[in-house]
């Protein structure tokens, strides 16, 4: 089931539907526990609890109050628990209270060489920058210290993941019910993130009746999990043949430049069983290493597909624009990527009120050409704008790729590390997501789909190790393989 990740307001409005289990502070409890047990936890794999040094920052609402609570369970195991109050007259009373009887201290600086820093300063409630008192006590933090943030690391927007200037990097960020949005949005930010139950009404993870609480266009981010994906990968069935796999044409590269050709029709064959055909000038080059696919220069002399991918490496001339205005003009699903991109953004009509399916695949450079500006910091609100307006499902490369389709939904993925960012890994992003689409899949899937094992190929054919394009694409099929595993 796909992963929901929700706004601040969306989880206050989740947490007030427990009622009393609010108002009483039983939430709260149970929130601090499970923060105090993460860190119990790392404690004792590394050596156990007692004499350990724990540091707390705090701040004026109920994140700092989280914090305090913790704190005093980790001070009652016999841990050094110093507390830094940055708005000592606003600090959570009975938390504050529970401290101070637990034997936690106050300071007014965190002492050095620290186990484990907690921060306490702002969760959901935050807003803007660490202020500067507050990234003062960070910046004394040894490297050393194990930093775990309590629902967000602070200085992170919970809802649009922007990592403000300065903004806290956990190790940990350990958060309550639900994802927040920012957990996604600002992975890397927050490293590993354990969410604790705290009771809350499930259907606020992954339940279909929550579509029905959001509001036309209103955004709806989620995440596919390896099971979702590995659920809707198409696998032949026993009455399967070529064709009814879906056979997708690729129209990339030229015979000066045939890498793009090469690597997004090879990815193509690896990721699906059915068909693949290519169209342009690098046809010897293409066949020459996967005899396979069946290839012709001329756009006019292809067979039929059910789904082009056009783009990568085909060039930006008067003929590439003609190709792109043909296959745009087809009932099919189209994958518009790289160059074709460069094309479309001078000429959007040719998408904007498309009947067919459209994905668009542009990384950052690419999306400011078709939207006339830069993505800036709100990736989600970009590219679900940019989605809902000219009506197709658009897909923004990077760290974190969003797959927005027109009617608010957005896939996210975390890719995890940044091995695929390496010239040429696009053309095989292009390869995989155009087989899926002709194998039926909605755009909105078979980008997401598409990223996500790509993301996990690239991490296995790096293994910590640089990575060219050639290397991802031999990855693909132990990739898909170890997916499709039972
Ligand atoms: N409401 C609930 O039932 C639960 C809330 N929980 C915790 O409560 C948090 C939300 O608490 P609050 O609504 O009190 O909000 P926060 O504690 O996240 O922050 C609000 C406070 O921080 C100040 N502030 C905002 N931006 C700041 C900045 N950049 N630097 C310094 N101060 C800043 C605000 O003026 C306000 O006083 C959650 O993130 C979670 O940690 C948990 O205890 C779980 C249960
Ligand atoms: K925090």
């Amino acid at each position: 089931m796909p992963v929901s990740l929700l706004t601040a307001e969306q989880v206050r409005v989740a947490e007030r539907s427990t009622g009393e289990l609010l108002a009483n502070g039983t939430l709260m409890r149970r929130a601090s526990h499970g923060v105090a047990q993460v860190v119990v936890g790392r404690l004792a794999a590394t050596g156990g609890c007692y004499g350990r040094t724990v540091g707390i920052v705090v701040g004026a609402g109920d994140n700092g109050g989280d914090a305090l609570f913790a704190g005093a369970e980790l001070a009652r195991r016999g841990i050094r628990v110093t507390a830094v109050l940055l708005a000592p007259d606003k600090a959570h009373p009975k938390a504050l209270l529970a401290f101070g009887s637990a034997g936690g201290r106050l300071g007014t600086e965190l002492p050095r060489g620290l186990d484990v820093v907690i921060d306490g300063v702002v969760g959901i409630g935050g807003r803007g920058p660490l202020r500067p008192t507050a990234a003062k006590v960070f910046a004394g933090v040894a490297p050393s210290t194990v930093v775990v943030a309590v629902d967000l690391p602070s200085g992170v927007d919970a809802d649009t993941g922007v990592v403000h200037d300065p903004a806290v990097r956990a190790d940990i960020t350990v958060t309550f019910g639900v994802r927040r949005r920012a957990h996604l949005l600002a992975g890397p930010q927050c490293g590993r993130i354990v969410v604790v139950d705290i009771g809350l009404p499930a259907d606020h993870e992954g339940d279909p009746d929550v579509a029905e609480e959001y509001a036309p266009g209103e955004i709806r981010l989620q995440a596919l999990t390896d099971a979702d994906i590995a659920a809707a990968w198409p696998v032949p069935g026993a009455h399967d043949d070529k064709y009814t796999q879906g056979v997708v044409g690729v129209i990339a590269g030229s015979h000066r430049y045939p890498g793009a050709a090469i690597l997004s029709t090879g990815a193509a064959v690896a990721a699906t069983s059915g068909m693949v055909r290519y169209v342009g000038s690098a046809h010897a080059e293409v066949v020459a290493h996967r005899p396979e696919v069946v290839v012709v220069p001329e756009l006019s002399e292809a067979g039929r597909v059910q789904a082009w991918v056009i783009g990568p490496g085909a060039g930006t001339d008067d003929a590439a624009l003609e190709r792109l205005r043909t296959v745009l003009a087809t009932d099919l699903p189209v994958l518009v990527d790289a160059d074709a991109l460069t094309v479309l953004a001078a000429h959007p009509d040719l998408v904007i009120g498309r009947d067919a399916p459209t994905l668009l695949t542009p990384h950052a450079g690419e999306f400011a050409r078709l939207t006339g500006e830069p993505v800036g910091a709100d990736r989600l609100a970009a590219v679900a704008d940019l989605a809902k307006r000219w009506g197709a499902t658009v897909l923004l490369k990077g760290r974190i790729t969003l797959v927005a389709q027109a009617d608010g939904t957005v896939y996210g993925n975390d890719a995890g590390s940044s091995w695929a960012a390496t010239a040429g890994a696009g053309d095989v992003l292009s390869g995989i997501a155009g087989s899926l689409l002709a194998a039926g899949l909605p755009p909105i899937w078979a980008g997401a789909a598409a990223a996500r094992v790509h993301a996990h190929a690239a991490r296995n054919a790096a293994s910590g190790a640089p990575i060219g394009a050639s290397d991802l694409l031999a990855a693909l099929r132990p990739t898909i393989r170890e997916l499709l595993a039972p």
